[in-house]
């Protein structure tokens, strides 16, 4: 899934960099006609690409292939956790002809490579995918420099079960939305608001047992690469919240 994923976002990139070249100088028409005006489209210049150990490869093409496409050189740190797959997008990059120097890799922990490269005055912007506290510190760095950054963080999705639904259904997509690859997902919906009224039902659906107005925390964590991925990905452990909507 990851590799179909990760090629569509390239081939996605490639069309709108093809776009932005069609578009590049157009006219803007003026009330003055003494006076031309065009839009020019000039990449920003080295970006910061900082991602996180879920989904390496295709979190790191999320970031690589718009930059690319927009005309920028970029440094990738992916994980320290994860690294090796955005190596080989690097080997792939440079068997399909990438000049040296426009996609770099570089490996390490946060504190050591991530908050150099984006405290850098030579990196232009920085793209961020992964925890509140990190993007906050990344902020507060970049803010020294008014560096523009762009933040995907954590967060609970929630998923909202209305009266009238097929509870089987809610049921069965609720425990999917959380638990699907373990719950490594930036999008988890680990977090359930349920009509009062179809409480009871939804929760038995999902073979938990609650009243009404109660918070419910349940731990799925099996074995223990499990628990050392929970306790990176989000709290120890995964917690799945239940609220009743009156
Ligand atoms: N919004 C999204 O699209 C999305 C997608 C996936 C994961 N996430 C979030 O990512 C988090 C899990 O990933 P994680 O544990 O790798 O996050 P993390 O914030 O610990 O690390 C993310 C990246 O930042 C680097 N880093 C750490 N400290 C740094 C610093 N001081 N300066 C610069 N870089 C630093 C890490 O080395 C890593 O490459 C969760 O909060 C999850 O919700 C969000
Ligand atoms: N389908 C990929 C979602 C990435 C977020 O964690």
């Amino acid at each position: 899934m990851t590799k179909d994923d990760v090629a569509g976002c390239f081939e996605y990139y490639a069309d709108l960099a093809e776009g932005l070249d069609a578009k590049q100088k157009a006219p803007v028409s003026l009330p003055m006609e003494t006076f031309k005006s065009y839009v020019l489209k000039e990449p920003l210049g080295v970006v910061a690409l900082i991602t996180p150990w879920n989904y390496p490869l295709l979190l790191a093409t999320w970031k690589v292939a718009p930059a690319l496409a927009a005309g920028c050189t970029a440094i990738l740190k992916p994980s320290e956790l994860a690294s090796v797959t955005c190596l080989e997008l690097a080997d792939v990059c440079r068997e399909v002809g990438l000049p040296p120097g426009v996609l770099n890799i570089l490996t390490g922990l946060g504190t050591e490579a991530g908050a150099p490269l984006a405290s850098h005055p030579h990196v232009d912007k920085v793209a961020f995918t992964g925890s509140n506290a990190t993007g906050s510190r990344i902020m507060a760095s970049a803010a020294q420099m008014v560096k523009p950054v762009s933040m995907e963080l954590g967060g609970k999705s929630p998923i909202i079960v209305f009266e009238d639904v097929d509870l089987d259904k809610a049921a069965e997509w609720t425990l999917f939305g959380c638990f699907w690859t373990n719950g490594q997902i930036c999008s988890a919906t680990s977090r359930l608001l349920v009509h009062v009224s179809v409480m009871p039902s939804v929760l038995n659906a999902c073979q938990m047992t609650s009243q009404p107005k109660a918070k419910v925390e349940i731990l799925y964590v099996t074995n223990t690469l499990t628990t050392f991925i929970f306790a990176r990905y989000n709290t120890f452990p995964l917690q799945f919240t239940v609220y009743a909507l009156g």
